[in-house]
């Protein structure tokens, strides 16, 4: 349950394409301050649209058809390809730097600086640091540390994340799932998380909103939903999640 006055609310909220074709259509939900809810649903149901309408940046050829957007506070993004969101030509810690410097409003001493500290909170290593390292010179797990940097570094009231882990290792995404967690606590933004993993909402979010075919067709406490879904195609999104084999006991 939200407990908070809301810090976003989107009331009907429906994009179409230029052909008219409609791609989210009616799309409601409210995040409380500093809580989380969890966007699952198929491919192409219009996960990433929703964020992008949120953080005003839809792509070129989508258009908001109707519904309205409310938020108090500001928005930045964490997206699910962290080479592809960062500059290849320019130094890592340049990029968060130059994020520090437009969004703070601090001298180019400062926010170096702060960009530095960033990074240590981010846990990134001390070499990163002393020398100017280009995105390929980083793995996959760093440079999307990087671009969870660049995104609080808007000291935003809500982060949106796009399937931020999806790219990665497994043993890399429960470590970038527990920063985020973490820094949550920390920083007190509210979070609205992409994702296909049910195991990453489940852990991470209060409320899950199920997405099909550009709708919402099922929402609610995370484990209520979980545990007894009401829309078969959220029993067949919980259905496709392997089960572990059981491990044979071995017998002396
Ligand atoms: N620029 C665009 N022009 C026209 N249609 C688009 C555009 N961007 C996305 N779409 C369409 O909108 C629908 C929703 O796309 P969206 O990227 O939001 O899906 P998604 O649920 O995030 O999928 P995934 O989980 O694969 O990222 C899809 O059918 C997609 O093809």
């Amino acid at each position: 349950m939200m407990s908070t006055h809301p810090v976003l609310e989107l009331e009907a909220l429906s994009l179409a394409a230029k052909s008219n074709e409609t791609l989210v259509h009616n799309v409601s939900f409210s995040l409380g301050k500093g809580e989380s809810i969890g966007l699952v649903g198929e491919s192409g149901s219009g996960k990433s649209l929703t964020l992008r309408a949120i953080l005003g940046l839809l792509p070129r050829g989508v258009t908001q058809t109707g519904g309205v957007i409310k938020s108090e506070t500001s928005s930045a993004m964490v997206f699910q390809d962290p080479r592809g969101a960062l500059d290849p030509l320019c130094p890592v810690v340049k990029q968060l730097a130059e994020v520090v410097y437009y969004r703070q409003q601090v001298s180019r001493r400062a926010s170096r600086t702060i960009a530095l500290e960033l990074l240590e909170r981010l846990g990134l290593p001390d070499a990163l640091k002393r020398s100017d390292r280009y995105p390929s010179q980083l793995s996959g797990g760093q440079c999307q540390r990087i671009v969870i940097a660049i995104a609080l570094a808007c000291k935003p009231g809500i982060l949106l994340c796009d399937e931020p882990t999806t790219a990665l290792d497994v043993t890399v995404q429960r470590q970038i799932i527990e920063t985020i967690t973490s820094l949550q606590k920390e920083l007190g933004f509210a979070m609205v998380f992409v994702t296909h993993n049910l195991a990453i909402a489940a852990n991470l979010c209060s409320r899950l909103y199920v997405m099909k075919a550009g709708q919402i067709v099922e929402h609610g406490n995370t484990l209520n939903l979980l545990q007894n879904p009401s829309d078969p195609y959220t029993q067949m999104l919980i259905d496709s999640v392997l089960p572990l084999p059981e491990l044979e006991r071995s017998e002396r």
